[in-house]
Order: C-alpha cells, then structure tokens, then sequence
C-alpha cells in the first residue's frame, strides 16, 4: 500500500479533529501500519514535566504507532486556549507557514505508512497577520479529511468549508459525521442533506461513543471506507 497522507480540518474547533485523529490512528495500526500524527500548531497546554504540552497533541503522539519526541508532533505551542495568531502575539512570536511546512516535513521524513496532520479549529484559522493554517496544507499539498460536527449549524459550515478547500486546490479524501444522534434533532435528514450536497465520499458517520469496542468498529469500517 502506497503511504498515505492526510490534513484532518473540521467545521469548527471541538468538531472532533483529534477525535477522528487519534481513531484513525489506531486504525490504521491495527491493520500493520506504522502510523504518526502531527499537531502542527496548538494552543492550549499545561506543564508535564517541565514542558508546556497540548493535550491534542499528547493524544496525537500515544497514538501513533511510531515513536516521536513531543517537539517531533507538536513544534509550536501556545498557553493560553485561544486563537493561536493571538496567542503568539501576546508572546512576541512571529509563526509563519514556511516554519511549520518545514517542521512538518522534518518530523514526515520519518518513516512510516500512514500519517495524518491535525489543524487547528477550522479551515481559515490565521497564523499571523497574512497567512492562515489553510496555507499550510496547500504548501504540503495534503488531502483533506473534513470532520463536521453534526449540530444545528453545521450544514451551512459543512458546504462553506468544502468550498474553501476546493477553491484552495486540494483534495478532499472525504468528510465525517462526527457525533451523530447525540444531540441533533432530524439527524438523518441533516446527513443526508450533507450527503446529497457534497460530492466528496462520505467516510463514515461516528456516534456519540458509550464504549470503546463499538467506536473501534466504527472506525476500522471508517479506515476501510477511506481505501475503497
Ligand atoms: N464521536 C465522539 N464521541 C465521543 N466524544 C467525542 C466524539 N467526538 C468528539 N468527542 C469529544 O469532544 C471533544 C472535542 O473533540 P476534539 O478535541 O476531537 O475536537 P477538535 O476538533 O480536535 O478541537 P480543536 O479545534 O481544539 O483541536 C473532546 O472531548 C472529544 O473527546
Ligand atoms: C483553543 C482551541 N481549542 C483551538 N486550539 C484553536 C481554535 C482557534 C479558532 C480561531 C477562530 O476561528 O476563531
Ligand atoms: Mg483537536
């Protein structure tokens, strides 16, 4: 199997980006693939250990079936769980998309079969006063994995984002429906609105998960989808 590559972007931030990340992670591991994650860019973090770390990217990094050092996954945190532009500036920090291409590209180099790069809130997010994270994955010419989060609101954001991908040249590998039934009413009309309207595969519909054998079940058919 040739090796796979894609940027995971969502509707919105907490659409379940990390979510879906880590899933298909751990999917694709348990199929024989070695398989790593990179959160380019993240903001919101603790100390461990002395270092200031971003859950989504500890997550990102347990997962991966490939060992990297922390810096490897994530090179550029933020404290504070704001918009990271804002973050940076309330720091003095420039963060510009050639510094995260190349330190994208450096932690790719190591080897491995199946690999995704994690955004950061939506598609348009910025990173400085010119260039948004949307940018960065033109620069790497990634296809695109769009996680909707299935609320009131996400059609709108679902069909405005696709838009934005395709006007940005890229790939869409596919879209999920993440967190079906959990607190949308008219669930099925909604999807299939989704379904009708957006020309990209639907790669699966993850529920709002109880326990972890069904959400594995779901995603190893999600991981099969995406080869299909
Ligand atoms: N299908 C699901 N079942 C159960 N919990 C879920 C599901 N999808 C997302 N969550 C939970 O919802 C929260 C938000 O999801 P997640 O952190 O993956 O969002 P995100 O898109 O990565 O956000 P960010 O923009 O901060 O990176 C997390 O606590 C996550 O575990
Ligand atoms: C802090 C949050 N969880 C994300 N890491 C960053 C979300 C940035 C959103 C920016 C915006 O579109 O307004
Ligand atoms: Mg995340």
């Amino acid at each position: 199997m040739a090796k796979q590559r894609f940027f995971i972007t969502g509707t919105d931030t907490d659409a379940g980006k990390t979510y879906v990340s880590v899933g298909m992670l751990k999917a694709a591991a348990r199929q024989g693939l070695r398989t790593m994650g990179v959160k380019p860019i993240s903001a919101g973090a603790e100390m461990v250990d002395g270092k200031l770390c971003n859950d989504d990217a500890l997550q990102i990094q347990a997962a991966g079936s490939v060992a990297l050092r922390y810096e490897q996954v994530n090179p550029i945190v933020f404290e504070p769980a704001i918009a990271p532009h804002i973050a940076a500036a309330k720091e003095n920090k420039l963060v510009t998309v050639s510094r995260l291409e190349g330190f994208v590209r450096g932690t790719l180099l190591t080897p491995h079969d199946f690999s995704i790069v994690e955004g950061a809130g939506g598609w348009r997010v910025p990173l400085n006063d010119r260039e948004l994270l949307s940018d960065l994955a033109k620069r790497l010419e990634l296809p695109v994995i769009v996680v909707v989060n299935m609320r009131l609101g996400c059609l709108n954001h679902a069909f405005l984002t696709m838009e934005a991908i395709r006007r940005d040249g890229l790939p869409i590998a596919g879209w999920i429906a993440n967190g079906g039934q959990h607190d949308m009413p008219f669930y099925e009309e909604n999807l299939a609105t989704l379904n009708n309207m957006i020309s990209a595969p639907l790669l699966g519909s993850l529920s709002w998960h109880q326990d972890d054998l069904t959400a594995e079940q779901e995603f190893d058919q999600l991981f099969s989808n995406l080869n299909s």
